[in-house]
């Protein structure tokens, strides 16, 4: 048996923005069947090579913590975010609110060892004077944005320029269709910003790790998921 290394990544949005239908086309390639409301968390996986084609290469799990965004869950979901190497911020291209919206879903996971912290109570009232940087301050937690449901924008011109966040984040931001295979095939650009993003991720994994105040799993964990930072799996000689 080898062991592969692992890095855990959040993926928030609104409900109904697309979570689950984005992590799905992500992690296998194909569009969900048929995505229903996501309660709790759902984990998915796939396997990365880390700077592929180099001597670094290595082998990596990707998690992708697809966390429900239903309002009723709000006081619950803060367990889920520890540790976390990675947010995936996901938005409805059709939906100006959801995109707004990411701004508190970033809070909430910054905010995630003071789960009772008033949420959303620093955010400047005008979206365009928002301080990013002053947000973020010293986190070096990777971000990616993604813009879903492109098939029903109806002027793609207005989708061209990267979000607002993106911007302020200086993040990538990818917009879609998660139906469609072809929006994240090999060699495209989107597929270069997410293979970019998984790198980021595993490359800050040590500094993103000292900011996560929760010991990382306990060892009476019943769960392998969350007991062990590698998976098992068998040699291929
Ligand atoms: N047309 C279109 N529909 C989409 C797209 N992405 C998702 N949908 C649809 O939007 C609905 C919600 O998608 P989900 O992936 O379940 O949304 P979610 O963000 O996981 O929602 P919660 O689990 O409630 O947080 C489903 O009916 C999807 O089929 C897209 O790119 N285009
Ligand atoms: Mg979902």
């Amino acid at each position: 048996m080898s062991l592969i290394d692992r890095v855990r990544v959040m993926v928030l949005g609104d409900s109904g923005v697309g979570k689950s239908s984005f992590v799905h086309l992500a992690a296998h390639g194909e569009p969900i069947k048929s995505p229903g409301w996501t309660i709790g968390c759902v984990v998915e996986v796939k396997l990365h090579e880390y700077r592929e084609g180099t001597p670094e290469q290595t082998t990596y799990f990707v998690e992708f913590w697809d966390i429900g965004g239903s309002n009723n869950h709000r006081n619950a979901r803060h367990v889920f975010y520890n540790p976390c190497h990675g947010v995936i911020l996901v938005h409805d291209l059709t939906n100006r609110k959801s995109e707004e919206n990411l701004k508190k879903w970033l809070q909430e996971v910054l905010n995630r060892d003071k789960p009772n912290t008033p949420l959303y109570t620093s955010w400047a009232s005008n979206y365009d004077d928002w301080d990013a940087e002053n947000f973020l301050g010293s986190t070096q937690l990777p971000i990616l944005v993604i813009g879903t449901k492109l098939d029903m924008v109806e002027d793609r011109k207005f989708v061209s320029r990267s979000s607002n966040l993106a911007s302020q984040f200086g993040a990538d931001e990818i917009v879609l269709d998660c139906r469609q295979v072809r929006y994240l095939a090999a060699g495209t650009t989107n597929a270069v910003k997410l293979t970019r993003f998984y790198d980021k991720v595993i490359e800050k994994r040590d500094i993103t790790e000292t900011m996560n105040s929760y010991p990382e799993r306990s060892s009476t964990s019943t769960s392998p998921l969350l007991s062990s930072r590698f998976y098992s799996v068998p040699h291929q000689d």
